[in-house]
């Protein structure tokens, strides 16, 4: 775990995942940084330490589960490798169910009862990642967990742990403890 964490962090530097500037984020708020997971989920050696890392975490903590799940669109590569590591069956969720062909929210074979690991690349609010396990839930499915590759530490996990364990890989304030020893490097 200390060795891949470490080395997923360092990545979040290397591979340039960390923006500063003004964002508006997808809950509305403003922001003066942004974590662009995608540099990591598109990375073949980060999305593995990743998946490695939350299948560690879910053992860890006694998690079972019989499927995988990711929000569209951040999770999905994630969702994917995880499905990959565990042999769990993957099935990811749609902001909105799609407007032809099957109407589906979600992809996949879910069955009542199913329990599953939700997954998700940054929480902000938590608002994305549960209302993602709403339509799981309508569905039947059981939402064991939810995990998360960074915490932005700006409420989710408040809102989260009233229903769910709550699994971040990697706070917010972790990152930024690293920022003044990445940028002494040069
Ligand atoms: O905790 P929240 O306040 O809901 O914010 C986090 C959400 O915002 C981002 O998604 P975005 O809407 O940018 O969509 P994308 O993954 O499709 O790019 C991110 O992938 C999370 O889903
Ligand atoms: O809240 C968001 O929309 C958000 C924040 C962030 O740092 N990264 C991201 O992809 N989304």
């Amino acid at each position: 775990m200390g060795d891949a964490k470490e080395r997923l962090m360092e990545m979040f530097f290397s591979e340039g995942a960390i923006l500063f500037g003004r964002f508006v984020l997808t809950s509305g708020r403003e922001s003066d940084y942004y974590i662009n997971v995608k540099r990591l989920s598109t990375n073949p050696e980060a999305l593995r330490l990743i998946a490695e890392l939350m299948a560690e975490e879910a053992e860890r903590a006694g998690i079972s589960f019989d499927r995988v799940a990711g929000p569209e669109l951040g999770a999905v590569p994630i969702a994917t490798a995880l499905a990959l590591k565990t042999g769990k069956p993957l099935l990811v969720v749609r902001k909105k169910p799609k407007g032809h062909g099957t109407g589906s929210q979600i992809e996949g074979e879910v069955n009542p009862g199913d329990r599953v690991l939700l997954v998700e690349d940054v929480t902000t609010t938590g608002g994305s990642v549960l209302r993602a396990a709403e339509v799981l839930e309508n569905a039947g499915a059981e939402v064991v967990a939810i995990s998360v590759v960074v915490d932005r530490e700006e409420g989710a996990e408040d809102k989260i742990v009233e229903k769910y364990r709550f699994i971040p890989l990697v706070r917010v304030s972790e990152l930024f403890a690293r920022r003044d020893s990445w940028e002494a490097r040069g």
